[in-house]
């Protein structure tokens, strides 16, 4: 049976060469024809799985994504052709988490914050928003979860509504894109929730662009209005609003789930699953390949720890604010957008990362962190 991966799947060809024909394409380029004989086909979200790509396959047995979103899938157009799918659920939560973690860092050094004063509404608590959770309670930092249907799922975590969410410090967006139904997320910050911010709060996007509607936000700013905004997703990707950029305190290029593990992970769980679906062959692990880190261990035994200390771990491992950069000046037009998403540099998680920081309270919130402690 074909197979056919998205050429942006890290290790795709080492796990996917030993079922038989296996062959690349560009999420880009690809056109029906260059894959009309798929038997399985693999892809991340740059893809669109629909009946004008895949009408022609006639012999597509399983489709799967390595990413957590799976808005660039027809899902109703599967289901119509009986072809199951797969979504890698939760491959890159971990990531998302620490892209956060590091936009709070960075901004808390700019705007003089004291973490722990802050509240954090997380909206969507699933694996991402949970994964945030667990970083925040390390932090010391007190949050409220939103996510409607969690709760009407019976999910025993407490929730709040949105109302609630719009009163604290930060809020985190962590929603898939839903354009219908009961818990629609499309524009679920329009006109009216960007006003009623204020210019203290801060608003962190890195779910979907759509969730947040950016031209609403652009005239907010050209109004002369502050206000403090994180986007990692944006409108229309890879063309996006570019006079956004200037306003907004960090601009990244949809990367907040881009760690190595994340990426990699999204492939081996897709790896996965085809051979649980076709009762394939499933010995290779995702861990061997792994790089090793650069800054493989940080010192910090023989110093009294404070909140610089802690920063200065996340830097080291991940600093949003040089993607920040790379960002503003270099992305004017759509081409931009999508060379830096695919020249992206090797980003680890904070578990590659070993740390000593002898034991005091800002030492176990580095390790809580995910950091991981030197033997
Ligand atoms: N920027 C990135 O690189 C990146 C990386 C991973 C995921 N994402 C995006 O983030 C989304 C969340 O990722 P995840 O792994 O946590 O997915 P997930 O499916 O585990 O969690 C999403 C949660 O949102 C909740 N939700 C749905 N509608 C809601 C609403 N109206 N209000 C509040 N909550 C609602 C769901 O119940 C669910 O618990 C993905 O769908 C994807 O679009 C972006
Ligand atoms: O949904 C996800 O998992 C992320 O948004 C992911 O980073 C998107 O994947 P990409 O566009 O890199 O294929």
């Amino acid at each position: 049976m074909k197979i056919y991966y998205e050429d942006s799947m890290p290790y795709a060809e080492r796990f996917f060469s030993q079922w038989g024909e296996c062959q690349a394409f560009s999420g880009k380029t690809v056109t029906p024809a260059q894959i009309a004989d798929a038997g399985m086909l693999f892809v991340r979200s740059t893809t669109k799985v629909n009946q004008a790509l895949i009408g022609e396959c006639k012999n597509l047995k399983f489709v799967a994504t390595a990413t957590a979103g799976f808005n660039h899938i027809d899902i109703e157009y599967l289901n119509q052709r009986n072809i199951p799918y797969y979504v890698a659920a939760g491959c890159n939560s971990v990531s998302v988490a620490e892209y956060v973690v590091s936009c709070l860092c960075e901004l808390a050094r700019r705007y003089n914050w004291h973490l722990p004063d802050k509240t954090v509404g997380i909206v969507g608590a699933g694996q991402a928003g949970s994964a945030l959770a667990r970083k925040l309670d390390a932090l010391g930092m007190r949050y409220l979860l939103c996510d409607p249907p969690k709760l009407a799922e019976g999910d025993p975590r407490s929730f709040v509504d949105m109302d609630a969410i719009m009163q604290c410090d930060i809020i985190s967006l962590h929603v898939p894109l839903v354009t219908a139904g009961e818990h629609p997320t499309q524009h679920l910050f329009d006109a009216k929730r960007l006003a009623e911010l204020n210019e203290n709060q801060l608003l962190i996007n890195a779910c979907r662009g759509e969730v947040l509607d950016n031209n609403a936000l652009l005239a907010l700013y050209q109004q002369g209005a502050q206000r403090k905004v994180v986007l990692d997703v944006w409108e229309n990707e890879p063309d996006i609003v570019y006079e956004l950029i200037p306003y907004v305190d960090i601009a990244t290029a949809h990367i907040a789930g881009h760690s190595v593990e994340g990426k990699a992970n999204g492939t081996e769980m897709v790896y996965q699953a085809a051979a649980k679906h076709f009762s394939l062959p499933n010995s290779i692990s995702l861990q061997p390949m792994l790089p090793q880190p650069e800054h493989a261990v940080i010192e910090l035994s023989n110093q009294p720890l404070d909140w610089s200390d802690l920063y200065a771990v996340v830097k080291k491992s991940y600093d949003v604010a040089l993607d920040d950069k790379t960002f503003r000046n270099k992305v004017v037009s759509a081409t931009d957008f999508e060379y830096i998403r695919k020249n992206y540099a090797i980003r680890r998680e904070f578990a590659a990362l070993q740390v000593n920081a002898g034991n005091c309270a800002l030492s176990q919130a580095i390790y809580g962190l995910g950091f991981s402690a030197k033997p």
